[in-house]
């Protein structure tokens, strides 16, 4: 390299460095860390399995205060809009009014223009669901996605997808999918099964995801060893954090 271009290099290093601050936001991980199951509240407005779920009075701003009153970790905002009814704005709203709470992007992401665009939008971390990819697709993406400084929540919800998730290079996060895509059931069961069998020395972060319906549901999990859940239906439609 010529002497000036390293010069530039330098100096274009300094710079970069507080551009990377600038869109740099809260972890996912850290959040989930902490002592005790914690929660990650969805805003979730509609579902195929469930049709419409928000009320025609749904309050994005109240919903997002309610998580934070009852101290969830983390939003998890879905932005596919056909079917969930969910928006790109809705993620930068939340990311915008609650600084300090990560947010994960909760999308069907299978084009790498999906997450450089969570990157801008404001998300601390994007969604790969393992059965919508392929191996090369899922290891791309996921490499995409940490080199854009994301964290990856990978989903499960069985156990060839775990073997699958497990070849991932610096796989950090895993969510459990209670909820069978092809039937729309949810079983808890799902995660007592599939909890054993991941690796305890690979420092992976575990999640259980959807059918949590009540506060023994949440003692159940607990139980089991999760690190925390991300909830949708019940958060949007009943009093389960019990609103102070
Ligand atoms: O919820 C659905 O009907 C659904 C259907 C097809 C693909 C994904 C779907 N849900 C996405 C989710 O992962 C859930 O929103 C999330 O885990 C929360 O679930 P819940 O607490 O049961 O609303």
């Amino acid at each position: 390299m010529s002497n000036i271009l390293h010069k530039i290099k330098l100096e274009r290093e300094k710079q970069l460095s507080e551009e990377k601050k600038i869109l740099s936001k809260p972890s996912l991980i850290k959040a989930l860390k902490k002592d005790g199951i914690q929660i990650i509240g969805e805003i979730k407005r509609a579902s195929p399995s469930k049709g419409t779920i928000a009320k025609d009075t749904f309050d994005i701003e109240k919903q997002l205060d309610y998580y934070v009153k009852n101290n969830i970790a983390a939003f998890s905002i879905l932005t596919e809009n056909h079917f969930f009814k969910g928006q790109n704005e809705d993620l930068t709203f939340a990311g915008k009014l609650h600084p300090e709470i990560p947010v994960l992007r909760k999308d069907f992401i299978f084009d790498p223009f999906q997450v450089a665009q969570a990157k801008f939008i404001g998300a601390s971390a994007v969604l790969l669901i393992v059965k919508m990819l392929s191996d090369i697709e899922l290891i791309n993406l996921h490499k995409l996605a940490l080199d854009l400084e994301l964290e990856v929540l990978v989903e499960i919800h069985n156990e060839e997808d775990l073997e699958r998730a497990l070849r991932i290079p610096e796989i950090k996060l895993l969510g459990i999918n209670n909820r069978n895509l092809d039937t729309f059931e949810t079983s808890l069961s799902v995660t007592e099964n599939l909890f054993p069998k991941i690796p305890a020395g690979k420092d992976i972060t575990i999640i259980s995801e959807s059918g949590v319906h009540t506060q023994e549901d949440l003692k159940f999990l607990e139980s089991i060893g999760v690190d925390g859940v991300l909830i949708g239906e019940s958060l949007m439609k009943t009093s389960l954090l019990n609103p102070k």
